[in-house]
């Protein structure tokens, strides 16, 4: 049996707009709930398959191709054959780009083949289908050893119409898109390679574990579900599959906090919800999610991602889920939406003011009657040392035995410092970080370079500063340690949370010596977010300041080399995120430890008891 990986073409369910290539200004034919697909017809040529919703079908032989797929992270890609482009859009991301990967690379396969004889073509009196795609495999990659593919990723700007492009004009631009990957290339890949790369990240990328794919399975069967397990176990890397499974237009990707937000690309759950601080009368709120785009929004939701639902204030959820109702005039649970919450209740829990009582969103009747299926991954991946492992499942739960704790005591003199790159102090209070990163900043000798964000609309600064991770005013010099907030280049190390040190300054931009032993020009980045139901942007570098970070901040992220100082813990949970952040003990400091920092809330402990019969 053939083990290698196979990438399996999925049938797609999307929106597509049929347009003749004559007349691209006219609207052409919508086929709403539509779902493409691949196969071939009996000259073997790939045929791409449109099936609409009362099963009626439509076929488009695909010998010349061209893809233009800018969008195809929002679900939306254009094929452009050579008498009609294909608009495709509320697609799931991910099943899209599989598609497309599928397509593109069966067209250029079928490009090296003997064409078949137009007298040939012309004998047969109807075209017919007789058979599906096969699967792409790696054997066809190796066969692809002279051909990049057929598609092409123009640069468009947005807003800018999508233009039928003519013979001369479509071998220039594909000339100049070859010679500038050539470029990009540094000389070191060639554009075969290339695409063998690509393709090989397709067919196997961090694969999803068995207990993974069981989640996506319960996701993708409607069901609501609250997916937990203890830091590093993937949760928000599933969580972006996830998303990238389900259709965009329906689809509602948030989390309790700001950062944990840009972790998943997504926006907050208080941003999404439309109802301030949810602090008002339920009649109030109700007022505020009723304007017209947020009853617009609010209507159109089929299914509600929220990340770090620890976090989430159980009354704020309450509430949600009445406005969800009501918004939607059903008293089905959370208005009939589908919802997916992920997170780790053991973890930092909702911010209460002083005097106020922590309610927990699990401890509400909205809980109850929405969440049916609650699932716990057990694999950490953040970490694979077994050691490490152990000790933080024992702070997980609130305890922490003698060896584990000396254990923790003796990071404290180790030397992790590399390349100019010192460990990222996780504080327990804001303004200690504040505090630390302006007094590092001050003792580097030189003045400042100022980088201010351009954001949209600048009256809508605060809440950028509050929805994206990058501050509206970075003040850098050489040596000022950094860490990165975007994923650049995920094969490279340049993720979210990677550190740094600025080793010199770009034109626009800064050098960065990061700790994955990667040299960067770092330029500035277009945060897009909504705010208020529009969407605003904020362009800015994509790091922050990183001598000291806060633990609140620091949830959800994987951190590369942490000193952890929990002389000041004041929260539950506060200890196993500051120390889970870190990929293993070698780099990780820890600063005046005591047992008494360990702290888990028995609520949850108790909840978590009551839901998983082996928990602790
Ligand atoms: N199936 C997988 N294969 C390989 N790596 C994985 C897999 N799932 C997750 N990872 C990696 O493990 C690390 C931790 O994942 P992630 O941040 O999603 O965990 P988490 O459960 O959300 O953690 P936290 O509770 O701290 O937010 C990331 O670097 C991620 O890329
Ligand atoms: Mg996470």
């Amino acid at each position: 049996m053939d083990s290698s990986p196979k990438l399996i073409c999925p049938e797609v369910p999307c929106i597509v707009q049929v347009q003749p290539a004559k007349n691209p200004g006219s609207k052409g034919r919508i086929i709403k709930n539509a779902k493409i697909n691949l196969g071939r017809n009996q000259f073997r040529d790939v045929i791409l398959l449109i099936t609409s919703q009362n099963s009626e079908v439509c076929s488009f032989t695909l010998n010349a191709v061209k893809v233009h797929k800018n969008f195809i992270h929002e679900g939306k890609a254009t094929i452009l054959l050579i008498n009609e482009s294909l608009m495709i859009s509320n697609a799931p991301p991910r099943s899209l780009q599989l598609f497309v990967k599928t397509l593109t690379f069966k067209v250029a396969l079928q490009a090296k083949k003997t064409p078949i004889a137009s007298r040939c073509r012309l004998l047969a009196t109807k075209l017919n289908l007789t058979e599906e795609i096969s699967p792409l495999t790696s054997k066809d990659i190796a066969a692809l050893s002279n051909k990049v593919g057929t598609e092409t990723t123009p640069t468009r700007k947005k807003g800018q119409p999508l233009k039928q492009l003519n013979t001369q004009e479509n071998c220039n631009r594909i000339e100049a898109i070859k010679k500038r990957r050539l470029e990009m290339n540094n000389g070191g890949m060639s554009p075969q390679s290339q695409a063998r790369a690509s393709l090989k990240r397709f067919l196997s990328p961090h694969q999803l574990t068995e207990e993974q794919k069981n989640v996506l399975t319960i996701v993708l069967s409607g069901k609501s579900i609250f997916f937990t397990g203890s830091a590093g176990t993937g949760k928000s890397y599933l969580l972006r599959r996830i998303v990238g499974s389900l259709p965009p237009d329906a689809t509602f990707v948030t989390a309790s906090t700001g950062i944990a937000a840009c972790h998943i690309d997504g926006t907050t759950l208080h941003s999404f919800a439309g109802i301030g601080s949810g602090k008002a009368t339920l009649e109030q709120c109700l007022e505020l999610a009723r304007r017209p785009t947020l009853i617009k929004q609010w209507k159109s939701v089929k299914h509600l991602i929220i990340d770090e639902v620890s976090m989430v204030d159980g009354d704020f959820f309450e509430k949600l889920e009445v406005v969800a109702r009501k918004t939607r005039d059903t008293d089905l649970p959370f208005g009939g939406i589908q919802l997916i919450l992920c997170g780790d209740f053991l973890q930092l829990p909702p911010v209460v003011r002083r005097g106020e009582t922590r309610r927990y969103a699990f401890q509400t009747a909205a809980w109850e009657n929405s969440v049916s299926k609650i699932v716990e991954l057990k694999q950490v991946h953040r970490q694979a040392d077994k050691e490490f492992i152990k000790i933080l499942s024992q702070i997980r739960s609130g305890r922490c035995s003698s060896e584990s704790a000396a254990r923790l005591k003796s990071t404290a003199k180790q030397t992790i410092e590399k390349d100019g790159i010192i460990p990222t102090i996780l504080c327990t209070h804001t303004d200690d970080v504040e505090h630390i990163n302006m007094r590092s900043l001050d003792k580097l000798p030189g003045t400042p370079t100022v980088f201010k964000a351009v954001d949209s609309d600048p009256y809508l600064t605060k809440q950028l500063d509050q929805l994206t991770s990058v501050p509206s005013t970075l003040c850098l010099k050489i040596g000022s340690q950094i860490m990165l907030m975007k994923n650049l280049d995920i094969s490279r190390g340049l993720v979210n949370g990677a550190r740094g040190v600025i080793v010199g300054f770009e034109k626009g931009g800064i050098i960065v010596n990061f700790a994955c032993g990667v040299k960067e020009n770092i330029f500035r980045e277009r945060y897009v977010v909504k705010c208020s139901n529009t969407l605003v942007t904020r362009t800015q570098l994509p790091i922050r300041l990183a001598w000291a970070f806060s633990i609140h901040k620091s949830q959800g992220m994987t951190l590369d080399c942490v000193e952890v100082t929990l002389g000041r813990a004041f929260e539950a949970g506060q200890a196993y995120v500051a120390l889970s952040r870190a990929k293993s003990l070698n780099s990780l400091r820890v600063l005046d430890f005591s047992t008494e920092c360990v702290r888990a809330d028995a609520v949850v402990l108790a909840f978590y008891r009551d839901i998983f019969q082996d928990f602790y």
